[in-house]
């Protein structure tokens, strides 16, 4: 049974314990957050809930993931930590090397980091060839890909059993062969992210309608039909004719738009704090997760047929 140790408890944590746990995993988590880890176990049971609406099967019997209150707790004995902590460098790389400090020289040490190159967190670390990137997507429990990305010293030992790993967990492992910022996921969705915030914030949309067009075009059209293949159901010549007159009008900004800056600096996140693109209430937050965890999971079984 490989032990596992989950390092943050936030938007990611709980759904990556489940699945993990269901996989038949013995599991332990830590958050530096009393809040945290008190409300853990009902999000874990709720993500629970969806993977048997996935009919995943359930590996885990009646060992519970275990929610503790120290990091040495957590990682003691583990053959694989996953960082899971805010998206900072410095905080990653501090957390990385109290863990290496904790565990045995044959655990392997996973980010699930956005897109920090993998080379950057594993510098210090005592054995880098130990450390990958082990990218999940929110939300962990429902969607099946997982980024396996090496950095420069990571050794081809370790990508090997973590694709392993990722499938044993009844996911799919997406080997990301150069360590790139952002990986290969989140480069094109931060690239539809971009060109989405700008066409707001210049007043070519709404943000309602926005969402429509994107996941009821583009969106939906994706899911079933991948970028490489659409551009040969669309035609490579009416790429190229487009191409070449919309490419140089794309947003192309180095920065953040001043429409998310402005919110962020505010407090306003999105539902983790009420409001963001769209205002919620503590209600519409639950009913939104579960509403969207039903479709998601409705979606995803029409795709497995
Ligand atoms: N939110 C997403 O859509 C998403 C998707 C995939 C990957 N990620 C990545 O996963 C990581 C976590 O993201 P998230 O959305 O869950 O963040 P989050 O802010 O929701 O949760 C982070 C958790 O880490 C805890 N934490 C902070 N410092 C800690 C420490 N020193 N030790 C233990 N716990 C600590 C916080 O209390 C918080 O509960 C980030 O690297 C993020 O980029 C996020
Ligand atoms: C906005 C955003 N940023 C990062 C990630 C993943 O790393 C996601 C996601 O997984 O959905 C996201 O939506």
């Amino acid at each position: 049974m490989i032990r596992t140790a989950v390092i943050g408890l936030g938007t990611m944590g709980t759904g990556m314990v489940a699945t993990l746990a269901r996989a038949g995993m013995a599991v332990s988590a830590y958050d530096v957050s009393a809040d945290q880890r008190a409300n853990a176990l009902p999000a874990i049971s709720a993500a629970n809930q969806v993977l048997n609406a996935l009919g995943m099967p359930d590996k885990g019997g009646d060992v519970a993931p275990r929610i503790v209150d120290s990091l040495a707790d957590c990682v003691a004995d583990a053959d694989l930590v996953i960082e899971n902590v805010p998206e900072k460098l410095d905080l990653k790389v501090e957390v990385l090397h109290q863990i290496d400090a904790l565990v045995s020289g044959s655990c392997v040490l996973a980010s699930d980091t956005s897109g920090i190159p993998i080379t950057k967190l594993q510098a210090d670390v005592s054995a880098p060839g130990r450390v990958i990137g082990m990218h999940w997507s929110n939300p962990p429990h429902i969607i099946p890909i997982i980024e396996v990305v090496a950095g420069a010293q990571t050794s081809p030992e370790t990508v090997s059993w973590m694709v392993e790993t990722v499938t044993g967990l009844n996911m799919l492992p997406v080997l990301v062969k150069k360590d790139v910022p952002g990986f290969v996921e989140n480069r094109i969705l931060y690239a539809i992210m971009r060109e989405a915030v700008d066409l707001v914030e210049k007043g070519v949309i709404d943000a309602e309608s926005l969402d429509t067009c994107v996941s009821w075009g583009i969106g939906y059209k994706l899911a079933v039909v991948g970028p490489m293949a659409l551009l040969d159901m669309a035609g490579l010549d009416i790429y190229q004719a487009v191409g070449s007159y919309l490419n140089e009008d794309l947003c192309a900004r180095k920065d953040v738009s001043a429409l998310i800056a402005e919110k962020t600096g505010r407090g306003d996140l999105g539902m983790k704090t009420g409001g963001g693109m769209f205002d919620y209430t503590p209600e519409q937050v639950g009913e939104l997760r579960a509403a969207r965890a039903k479709k998601l999971v409705a979606v995803r079984r029409a795709l497995e047929t």
